[in-house]
């Protein structure tokens, strides 16, 4: 149980009960059974004795009863001290009854932690008293050498960091978040726990400069809102973390927050030989041959020392993306997970108890009526736990929603471990496929600010655009099924679509002579982009605002599914760049005011794309060209029903025609396609469905 529980991961971390008044047996007083059912309503809760007075053979209850005596001291926490701690489910015990594991997080603890007292349970693994509000000093714990976990964030303790912390070397995670400790950090620290996993220092006080923490086990680090200063050491393991776990130190620089040092240079890592530690594996779509081979998500070549140096940019920037991942999915797991819209927490504890966050993510698994689950924002938890000027500091921050209907249905820890690879960039941000604990596969986009216009970051907008694309449901669109905010990270994650890209499908492979798609193939695919494209129009009213064959992917079952769904919003106020031929006459110099009707045009070009194989055609060029004997002029080897080809070619024509209006819906648009293809399967001519096999 110790091991398990002293993962990073919060909620690995057993449950503390709602605090019951339990009151002890009356003849129970120095043992009792570990199995002792229930207490009959009698006697004093506790009858401590002051810690000065403890025996050097004090039982574990006595030790615990000498804690809670000056950490509780309104016994409000009526803790059955009488009998067995062991029998508490906040504790853990060996089989010869010593305190392995205690867990008494947002009890109400608001005095301070006695020496002496819970220091001498020396087979103690997992320590966690988060979310009260003790105060003083953190005692000499360096008696616990068995420590694996200790959780002491959203307290009030004050202070240095408590040196006999640095000789526990069995730590794996600390958290001392949002406290008032301060001053520098202990020499050596950064060397002092080879296992760490699992570090939060995080609005707190300390100063000085940043230790130089490089251990490959380190999966989280968040030193940020202290008074850190000097240059972030850019280990491989530090430059992972990404610039929000160093935020809020307004005397801190450097290459990993991308601000220059006064009077010295950025610095860079140089490599492995530095503790030798890589950055996360991230490799091109092009080196994996998976997705569009462009070049455009190449790194530079590393035969000059300028393109070295560039790569080695590109690799610590993707290595940071992937630490400020992690960090904002870490953020989050500190964080209660609520149901619905409800934005006020109604206790008044920092952090929830796991036991909260595992009965709301059971809840969300459950009720797919909830729309989608919210985390708390960031800034309430820290306004609870921090000093008023630095909560004021701390905008909106790391969130995660996961949307309509979905349950977390991923852990943080699959999410930390997730290896991630740039599959491309695209007009809105840097797409990666990330797959976790060598399963799970899911597509995460990270928009860059730098092509967006802010007004479309502006966090209430953006939750309300993402909530209503999160909501939307369709065999024939690509899934939104989270994303996160945080203060300059915009996330978004998507089912992963095995099969590629209609752009791959059609000119991928092909020489610039091959022939277009089988015909049936062609009906199948307008038909998929035709429901996808309707129910959005018809069950939304929204906008797609960016259909290309890029954006239709195929499905596990060779589906066309449209993605990057109605993402137009984001594009507002940016320019007009790629693209240009989908665009419709009326939005060719700006992307404000795309209608559904700008969809249809561009799904009209699609249409000719994908029935002739060719490009997509620009307007200029369209206008002038006779589009049947364009197309049958693609197609003429196959044998296709001409009059059939020539129907599909007019709803395509109908959908390019330069008046908005004049252009059909997406439901007309898709009968007319189901009329081709229902009169094609039931059609006389068999020949047309073996050509271009
Ligand atoms: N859900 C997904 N599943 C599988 N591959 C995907 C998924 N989403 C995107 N991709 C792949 O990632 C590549 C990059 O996608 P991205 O959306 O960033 O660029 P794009 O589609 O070329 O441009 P734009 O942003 O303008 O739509 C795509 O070519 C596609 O092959």
């Amino acid at each position: 149980a110790g091991d398990a529980a002293s993962s990073h991961s919060q909620p690995t971390l057993p449950a503390v009960p709602p605090v019951q008044a339990v009151r002890p047996p009356p003849a129970a007083v120095g043992g009792g059974s570990h199995s002792q059912p229930s207490f009959p309503p009698r006697a004093p809760v506790r009858a401590v004795p002051p810690p000065a007075k403890l025996a050097s053979t004090a039982t574990p209850g006595a030790l615990l009863a000498a804690f809670l005596a000056k950490a509780d001291p309104s016994a409000h926490l009526r803790f059955p001290l009488a009998v067995s701690p062991c029998s508490h489910p906040a504790v853990s015990c060996s089989a010869d009854g010593q305190i392995t594991r205690l867990v008494l997080e947002s009890s109400g603890l608001n005095g301070t932690f006695a020496p002496a007292t819970l220091s001498r349970l020396v087979e103690l693994r997992v320590l966690s008293l988060k979310s009260n509000a003790l105060h003083g000093p953190i005692p000499d714990l360096s008696p616990l050498e068995n420590l694996k976990a200790l959780f002491l964030a959203g307290n009030r303790f004050s202070g240095p960091f408590p040196a006999s912390v640095a000789s526990l070397r069995r730590l794996r995670s600390i958290d001392l978040a949002g406290n008032r400790l301060s001053g520098a950090l202990p020499p050596g620290i950064e060397v002092a726990f080879p296992h760490l996993t699992f570090l939060r220092l995080d609005a707190n006080h300390f100063n000085g400069s940043l230790p130089a923490w490089n251990q490959s086990s380190l999966k989280l680090l968040n030193v940020s809102y202290n008074n850190f200063s000097g240059p972030v050491p850019v280990t491989p393991v530090m430059a992972q973390m990404g610039a929000a776990a160093f935020a809020g130190n307004p005397e801190l620089c450097g290459e990993v927050l991308r601000r220059e040092c006064r009077g010295s240079h950025l610095l860079f890592f140089h490599g492995p030989g530095n503790n030798g530690s890589a950055a996360p594996p991230v490799q091109s779509a092009a080196a994996t041959g998976d997705g569009p081979q462009r070049d455009d998500i190449s790194l530079p070549d590393s035969s000059t020392p300028r393109s070295r140096k560039l790569r080695r940019r590109a690799a610590i920037a993707v290595a940071a993306t992937a630490g400020a991942f992690v960090a904002v999915l870490l953020l989050c797991a500190m964080i209660a997970m609520k149901r619905g819209k409800k934005r006020r927490r109604p206790s008044s504890a920092a952090y929830p108890s796991p036991k909260k966050s595992a009965a709301m993510s059971e809840v969300s698994r459950d009720n797919t009526d909830l729309g989608y689950v919210e985390c708390v924002p960031d800034e309430e938890t820290a306004a609870m736990m921090m000093p008023e000027e630095k909560a004021r500091r701390l905008e909106r921050s790391g969130c995660l929603t996961f949307c309509a209907g979905e349950g977390a249905s991923y852990s943080l820890e699959q999410l930390m471990r997730a290896s991630a690879e740039v599959l491309g960039r695209g007009s809105v941000g840097t797409t990666y496929k990330a797959v976790l604990d060598g399963r799970l596969v899911v597509i995460v986009k990270r928009l860059d600010a730098a092509k967006i216009g802010a007004a479309a970051l502006e966090a209430e907008a953006f939750e309300q655009n993402m909530d209503a694309v999160g909501r939307l449901r369709h065999p024939n669109l690509v899934s939104l099924r989270a994303f996160f905010q945080a203060k300059e990270e915009r996330l978004l994650v998507y089912d992963y679509q095995p099969n590629g890209s209609l752009y791959s499908l059609i000119h991928g492979s092909r020489s610039s002579r091959a022939k277009p798609l089988h015909w049936t193939s062609c009906l199948k695919i307008a038909e998929d982009i035709g429901q996808g494209l309707a129910y959005i129009h018809q069950a939304s009213r929204l906008v797609h605002g960016n259909i290309k064959s890029s954006n239709v992917l195929l499905g596990s079952d060779f589906e066309a599914c449209l993605t990057d769904n109605c993402l137009a919003f984001l594009l507002e106020s940016s320019e007009v760049k790629d693209d240009a031929a989908y665009r419709a006459p009326e939005n060719m110099k700006s992307n404000r005011r795309l209608t559904p009707k700008s969809d249809i045009y561009a799904f009209g070009i699609l249409l000719l794309e994908l029935i002739s194989g060719k490009p997509p055609l620009q307007h200029s060029v369209l206008v002038a060209t006779n589009l049947q004997t364009y197309v049958q002029s693609a197609r003429d080897d196959e044998g296709v029903d001409v009059e059939r080809l020539s129907m599909i070619v007019d709803i395509a024509s109908a959908c390019v025609r330069s008046s908005p209006e004049s252009r059909p819906t997406a439901w007309q648009v898709l009968k007319m396609i189901q009329e081709v293809k229902e009169a094609d399967t039931a059609g006389d001519n068999d020949s047309d469905l073996t050509s271009n096999s």
